[in-house]
């Protein structure tokens, strides 16, 4: 593609590529220099240049000499234009997520009832870019603009024709997804997270919000979780913005949640869509997982699938990595779950799921994040002390910061906890703990195969842990 075709110039020079980080521009990459939380970017203009860049989005006031200057006022969104014209074409339907909690879930479920219905279907999230066969981490939620608009563009190749994707905050904030056309978004639900980032529950909001005012295609849908507080600020800008809304939830009015009776391994839901009730067997256990499923539906309904055959279909889904994943029964008979609950409301959610099955005590394993927001360690403190009945706080990633300082931010909220840094050494200790009419939930790590502790990644993957333990109890 020559320069000009981008920029509606002249210029001639072949485009080989995008970069944001000057490490990685070779000769006829398109630099993108940003204003960063850590860095300015356009401190690392001359560098890219004399790598190969033959032009440059920056702002207007940047400098650029010896390549092509956009100038842009939002360098990132013109960036991300330019990059998905050079990467596309894409998948033809893209549907995206966006919430404080679900949003793994939800993807990783539409994908699954797409392909139930005979798609070529992939999703981009926690868990990397996942096809039916395979699975690339990216490290990221919603990775960089250049990683996601390319591996994108690298599923349309092979043939996928429809994606669902993470929105995270972060990722919407710096314009991580633009470019595709989305037809639908989903809002799953909103409380505290990311505050370190965002500074206050408004931003953050308002960060997510921009998946429904700027990054859905103005015929897109938006489907929204209707019983989350937050969703009516959704339901408001979807009118406002005449889009097809898709309510759902115990108040939905397009998939309405009747009834959930949990059953041993899974949930019986009654769900009355087009005024019709129809009965199925969720194999997932948790309301969480529930809401989650719904949402997923009215996705796949949004994008042409069947409502009675996309409904049927939740009693097909498979379990969502380390999100209630059911790791071991310990020798003593007590089920260990991991979850990846890592906020006050997702700790709530993951107990909650459990309460129903079990007739002893929830023996509770979990920390908090280092690098993250601080400010929700104490509430997940509270969460963990007035539902669990046992609490044990452990490290979870406690990357540049103490881990004795986290544990302390926690124990404010649960004071009489015990405490125990080693993660392998609080999960031994929980499962030593439990009877058989305990169950053990591992909480915060989920599918995380590491524990990030300063630079280091250290193998770490709970699910392994409480199997190699229960083992050796
Ligand atoms: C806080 C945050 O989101 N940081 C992300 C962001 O960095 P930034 O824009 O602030 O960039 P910066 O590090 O200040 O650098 C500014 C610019 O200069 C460039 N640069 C920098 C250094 C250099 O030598 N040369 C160079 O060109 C950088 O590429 C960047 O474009 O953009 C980078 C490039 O895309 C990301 O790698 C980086 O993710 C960091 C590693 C991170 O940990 N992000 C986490 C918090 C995150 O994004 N999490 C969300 C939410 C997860 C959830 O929902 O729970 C996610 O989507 O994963
Ligand atoms: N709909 C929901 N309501 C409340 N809590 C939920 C919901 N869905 C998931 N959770 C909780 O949040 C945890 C994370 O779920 P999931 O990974 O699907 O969310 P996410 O939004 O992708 O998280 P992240 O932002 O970290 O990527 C789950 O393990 C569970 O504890
Ligand atoms: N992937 C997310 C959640 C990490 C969850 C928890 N394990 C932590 O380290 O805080 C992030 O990077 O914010
Ligand atoms: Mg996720």
């Amino acid at each position: 593609m020559k320069l000009g075709a981008l920029t509606g110039g002249d210029e001639a020079a072949t485009v080989t590529g995008f970069a944001i980080d000057h490490r990685k521009v070779a000769p006829g990459t398109i630099f993108g220099a940003f204003e960063g939380a850590r860095v300015n970017g356009e401190d690392y203009i001359p560098a890219a240049i004399a790598a190969g860049a033959i032009a440059v989005v920056a702002r207007h006031e940047a400098v650029v000499e010896g390549a092509v200057h956009i100038a842009a006022d939002n360098p990132r969104a013109c960036f991300a234009e330019l990059a998905a014209r050079f990467f596309a074409p894409f998948p033809a339907t893209c549907v995206a997520v966006t919430g404080t909690n679900g949003k793994t879930s939800t993807v990783e479920m539409t994908r699954q009832l797409w392909r139930m219905q005979g798609q070529s279907a992939a999703s981009v999230g926690t868990l990397g870019v996942a096809t039916a066969g395979e699975r690339v981490t990216t490290g990221l939620t919603t990775p960089d603009v250049v990683t996601f608009l390319s591996n994108v563009a690298g599923l349309a190749r092979e043939g996928v024709t429809h994606l669902a994707f993470e929105a995270s905050s972060h990722g919407l904030t710096q314009y991580r997804t633009e470019g595709l056309h989305v037809s639908a978004a989903a809002f799953t639900n909103l409380s505290r997270d990311h505050l370190d980032y965002h500074g206050d529950m408004a931003a953050y909001f308002t960060a997510k919000l921009r998946l429904f005012s700027e990054v859905l295609a103005p015929d897109g849908t938006v489907v929204v979780w209707v019983d989350d507080p937050h969703s009516e600020r959704v339901v408001d800008l979807a009118r406002a913005r005449r889009n097809r809304l898709i309510t759902v939830g115990e108040h939905g009015d397009d998939l309405r949640l009747v009834s959930r009776d949990p059953t041993l391994f899974g949930q019986g839901l009654v769900i009355a869509a087009d005024g019709v009730e129809h009965r199925v067997t969720l194999p997932l256990i948790g309301a969480y997982q529930a809401a989650n499923a719904l949402i997923a539906a009215g996705l796949v309904i949004a994008t042409g699938g069947d409502p009675a055959t996309t409904i049927a279909g939740l009693g097909r889904l498979q379990p969502v990595r380390g999100r209630l994943e059911r790791a071991v029964i310990a020798p003593s008979g007590a089920p260990v779950y991991v979850d990846y609950a890592h906020t006050p409301d997702a700790l709530e959610a993951a107990i909650a799921a459990l309460r129903p099955h079990v007739s002893g005590r929830l023996i509770l394993v979990f920390g908090a994040g280092g690098d993250r927001d601080q400010g929700k360690r104490e509430p997940m403190g509270e969460v963990a002390a007035a539902q669990a009945d046992v609490v044990i706080v452990t490290d979870d990633n406690p990357r540049s910061e103490q881990p004795a300082a986290i544990r302390a931010d926690i124990l404010k909220g649960a004071p009489h906890a015990t405490e125990q840094g080693d993660r392998r050494e609080a999960i031994r200790l929980a499962i030593s703990e439990a009877t058989a009419d305990d169950i053990v939930l591992i909480a915060g790590k989920g599918h995380e195969q590491g524990q990030i502790v300063g630079d280091l990644v250290l193998p770490f993957d709970d699910v392994s842990v409480a199997r190699e333990v229960a083992g050796e109890a």
